[in-house]
């Protein structure tokens, strides 16, 4: 079905007019559509079909070795004035992004099938639902499009009905003129993911890796979304969303922000190794957060499906994880077996024999032989373990965690919403492969959305202390957590996984009054006799192993506070600078 509604009819023929496909394909939720573009994409050698033996409906697609993760450095916010994308965003006037990018997407899909697809982020129909229209080049875009969004029938008439939606353009920027077409087409040099926050647009160029191209996940859910929340009061966050029930038959909901590539979709698969809990998925990477009419914060998953990190994930770190994308799913960088499945380090101790690495070579052992960033992507309907709540859920509590070797403990609770927001503002984590750059150092992420606000990050920490202006108590509690200690040899000392369950079970504890902790800098941290370690391999100063803070490393934290908080100059609430300023006390006295 084709739009009648002269907006969005306007809007695509200017498209078509300018990036001159060859042909336009309407996308659907339909059978054959999906294989319609798996052929396509197997045609073109972009996937390959896994042996449907062991991995039934499976496909392995395999990238350009220059497009394999996020760009951070070409992700731009292009709002009106400078001061308004803020000191952490890359920023470009919109006048004169928009010329540059024309110039770039003029003529850029000759050659090429132009697939729309209109789709929702949210339940269809719910007030909450922002709807979109991305415009892409790639086949392989939109069959992940088809998997992360909702994309039916119902959200084609209501973008008809009213010509609202969200304008999603995306090219590979690789025209077929006077060349053949290659299996992974992109255009590094010339790779920009553009957002327009004031007339809610984006435009993305160059690039066909995930959070790049499948405009509907960070660019709009987080990005342009948080612009919206800031503007209507509520929150658009780089959440997983867990459902929990503990021994005693009480259900908890906890929403959990933690960067890329550091255990957001392992926490909201978590499998309790301890007795008489259970834990269910609600979301695994984004969160829209809203006061209800009781105060609470209620939050929704706006997905449809996972983008998860593949390496480390095994049938010991995380069952349910293997179990979802044990059919129907679309396997990205990851080696190939010799009898047609895939592998990634960490899936088996040791790497299968004849294992053909990510870039298509037969694997040496040199290197790894899937690409750290590798990802699948499946349906939440393949989980095991999804929770049936799609329509909001009221959080209890929420953590913010990041990847820090030493330092921060391995969970402490915030002394009210206020400090809690001044953790989130100060979380820090070291860096990892689901973005271009190094690996492992350690940089400021605030609330893990460094990469994912819209606007002026100062403004966000204001936005985020105002959600208590009304009924502070009714707000979930706020921790700090840190599943990535490590010890004297090197090694995490915490277990983490499914042992994660140990430190929600004393957040509940203290959500219900049940357990008792001690101040430190950073909040509050457990009593050992309320932590619950019984069965663990820990050695006997485990406590202090993790939860013990330097007092020099203390020292040098607050000057990196000090020069992060400089950065947001008069965008600092002063609420966050009194904060500080206790802080420093405290790591003082
Ligand atoms: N040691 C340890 N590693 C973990 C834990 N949870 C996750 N990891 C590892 O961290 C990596 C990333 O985990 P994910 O759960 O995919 O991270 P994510 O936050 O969902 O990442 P994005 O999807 O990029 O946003 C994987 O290699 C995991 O195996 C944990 O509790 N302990
Ligand atoms: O967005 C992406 O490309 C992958 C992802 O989930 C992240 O990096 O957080
Ligand atoms: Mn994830």
């Amino acid at each position: 079905m084709r739009f009648t509604n002269p907006k969005v009819v306007g809007w695509l023929e200017e498209w078509t007019a300018l990036m001159q496909p060859e042909r336009s394909v309407m996308v659907d939720a339909s059978a054959a559509m999906r294989e319609q573009l798996i052929a396509t994409l197997v045609e073109l050698g972009t996937i390959k079909a896994l042996n449907p033996q062991l991995r039934p409906g499976s496909y392995l697609a395999s990238s350009d070795p220059r497009d394999v993760a996020r760009l951070e450095s070409r992700t731009i916010i292009c709002s009106e004035r400078e001061a308004d994308a803020g000191p952490t965003n890359n920023w470009r006037a919109p006048s004169e992004m928009r010329e540059m990018m024309r110039k770039l997407y003029e003529g850029c899909m000759r050659g090429r099938t132009m697939y729309i697809i209109p789709f929702s982020m949210g339940e269809v129909g719910s007030p909450f639902a922002i709807y979109g229209i991305e415009i892409t080049d790639s086949a392989y875009v939109a069959l992940s499009m088809l998997t992360m969004a909702t994309i039916d029938d119902r959200v084609r008439a209501a973008i008809d009905a009213d010509g609202v939606f969200v304008p999603a353009v995306h090219s590979v920027g690789y025209p077929l003129v006077g060349r053949e077409d290659v299996a992974w087409p992109c255009n590094p040099e010339d790779t920009y993911i553009a957002h327009f926050p004031e007339t809610r647009e984006i435009w993305s160029y160059g690039s066909g890796y995930g959070g790049n191209a499948l405009l509907g996940k960070k660019c709009l859910a987080l990005r342009i979304a948080s612009v919206a929340a800031r503007d209507e009061g509520w929150l658009a966050e780089h959440m997983l969303i867990l459902k929990l029930t503990s021994p005693r038959n009480e259900v908890y909901y906890v929403a959990g922000a933690f960067p890329s590539a550091c255990g957001k979709t392992n926490l909201a698969m978590l499998v309790p190794t301890r007795p008489g809990w259970r834990a269910e998925t609600v979301g695994d990477d984004i969160a829209w957060l809203r006061r209800g009419p009781d105060g609470r914060l209620w939050a929704v998953n706006p997905e449809m499906g996972f983008f998860g990190v593949a390496p480390g994930t095994s049938v010991k770190t995380n069952p349910v994880a293997m179990e979802t994308v044990a059919r129907n799913t679309i396997f990205t960088n990851c080696a190939l077996t010799a009898d047609g499945d895939v592998w990634w380090e960490g899936m088996t101790k040791e790497p299968p024999e004849g294992l053909t690495d990510w870039q298509g070579r037969p694997y040496t052992g040199e290197g790894p032989a899937a690409h750290p960033n590798a990802r699948f992507t499946v349906s939440i309907e393949e989980s095991p373990n999804i929770a049936p709540e799609r329509d909001g859920v009221p959080i209890s509590a929420i953590l913010f965690g990041g990847r820090r070797s030493t330092l921060v403990p391995l969970v402490t609770e915030a002394r009210s919403w206020e400090h809690g927001v001044f953790l989130g503002s100060i979380m820090a984590s070291e860096t990892t492969a689901a973005a271009e750059g190094a690996v492992g150092r350690v940089r400021r992420d605030p609330f893990a959305m460094l990469p994912f606000c819209g606007y002026n990050m100062g403004d966000y920490f204001g936005h985020w202390l105002s959600m208590a202006e009304t009924d502070p108590q009714a707000l979930p509690r706020i921790y700090l957590v840190n599943w990535f200690r490590r010890g004297a040899d090197g090694g995490f000392v915490w277990p983490g996984y499914g042992e994660n369950v140990r430190v929600l079970s004393w957040i509940i504890d203290r959500l219900e009054g049940r357990a008792a902790g001690s101040e430190t800098p950073l909040g509050l941290i457990p009593k050992p006799e309320d932590f619950e370690v019984e069965g663990l391999d820990l050695s006997e100063n485990w406590f202090d192993l993790l939860f013990s803070m330097d007092k020099e490393e203390l020292i040098a934290e607050v000057d990196l506070i000090r020069e992060h908080y400089a950065r947001f100059a008069e965008h600092l609430p002063k609420q966050l600078a009194a904060q500080f300023n206790e802080f420093e006390e405290s790591v003082h006295r």
